[in-house]
């Protein structure tokens, strides 16, 4: 299929984002711009030398800088831009449902209100739901950098806003900071009713994958590309429906693979995996859903067919109700049926 009918094909196929960082959507250009009306410097003489920067040879080059971009964030407002403005993006390629993920601590620590971060996101959400008819959940998540006694203050913050907040995850630092090391706050979370979710096996092993199922009690695996690594794993996944949040881009630009010909994906589907398509860090990462889609889908020349499946089970891993799961589940078989 020509990569033109392809990328065509994606743009108009309904998708959801599971696995979004909303600080990865920073672009430049409103860093920038929200730095210059906060009297911030950012270390970088203007958007093309900040381009420039972000070259990554693995997570912790990445989160280095995700986490000084992150610092110009400073009001409400702030944090309302940012995420209005990634919804307004995705509204573009035809996202239907987002589930994405803030850092708090990432905040908190800098001593800027837990209310700023979270109602500046929250207000966006719902602007986005209202005006663009993108349905939203939240999810906050864990820095696992950090110690446990910090995630255990974050999850107090939470506590009063279980109505905007559905689940917990886990993320940043992965190797070293293995799932085991949050249980107990974890533990906690699942007693407050919240969901949980993890970050496990992007550079981690696949240990942590099975920390991440049988410690967390998570719903969903965010990348876990090391479950190849563990047959074991891989049967115990495709039994479970285990969803994992795959972002092709993010594991490229931060080698995890060298090559978006060498993603294992076809290799997870044949193992019946629920294998979702997401975007992590767009921002830093160079490309958004539809790029995601398209990349993999032309590096592993999929048929439309593939890319739809890939679509419908974004929806089955989603936490949205079943009726709406099989409206979107519909709409993608009757879109496949007329394209
Ligand atoms: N891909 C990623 N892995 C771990 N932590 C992150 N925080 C933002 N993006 C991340
Ligand atoms: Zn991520």
């Amino acid at each position: 299929m020509k990569d033109s009918s392809i990328q065509s094909f994606i743009a108009g196929l309904p998708k959801t984002e599971l696995h979004l960082h909303i600080e990865g959507t920073f672009e430049p250009e409103l860093m920038f711009k929200i730095a210059k009306r906060n009297n911030l410097t950012i270390p970088y003489a203007d958007v093309d030398e900040l381009k420039r920067a972000y070259s990554f040879n693995n997570l912790q080059e990445f989160l280095d800088i995700y986490y000084a971009g992150a610092s110009v964030l400073i009001k409400e407002e702030d944090f309302y831009d940012l995420t209005w403005a990634y919804l307004t993006k995705v509204h573009e390629q035809n996202v239907k449902h987002v589930e994405i993920f803030f850092d708090p601590q990432t905040h908190t620590d800098r001593n800027i209100p837990f209310e700023y971060v979270l109602n500046g996101i929250y207000r966006a959400l719902e602007d986005g739901q209202e005006k663009l008819g993108i349905s939203f959940k939240l999810i906050m998540s864990f820095l696992r950098h950090l110690d446990e006694a910090s995630a255990f203050k974050t999850l107090e913050q939470a506590l009063p806003y279980k109505d905007k907040i559905v689940a917990v995850g886990l993320d940043s630092s992965e190797v070293g900071n293995p799932p085991s090391k949050f249980k107990n706050v974890f533990q906690k979370a699942l007693e407050e009713g919240f969901l949980t979710v993890a970050h496990a096996g992007e550079e981690g092993p696949s240990e942590y994958i099975w920390e991440a199922l049988d410690l967390l009690k998570v719903t969903r695996i965010d990348h876990g590309n090391r479950c190849l690594d563990d047959p074991k794993l891989l049967q115990r996944l495709a039994q479970e429906e285990m969803p994992l949040t795959l972002c092709p881009l993010s594991n490229l630009e931060l080698k995890v693979i060298q090559d978006l010909k060498e993603y294992p994906l076809l290799t997870m589907m044949e193992h019946n995996l629920l294998v979702t398509i997401h975007s992590d860090d767009p921002a830093y990462f160079g490309g958004y859903m539809n790029e995601n889609f398209s990349g993999i889908a032309i590096a592993l020349d999929l048929s439309k067919s593939q890319i739809a499946t890939l679509a419908k089970n974004g929806f089955k891993a989603s936490w949205l109700s079943d009726k709406k799961k099989q409206e979107y589940i519909q709409e993608i078989d009757l879109y496949l049926l007329s394209h």
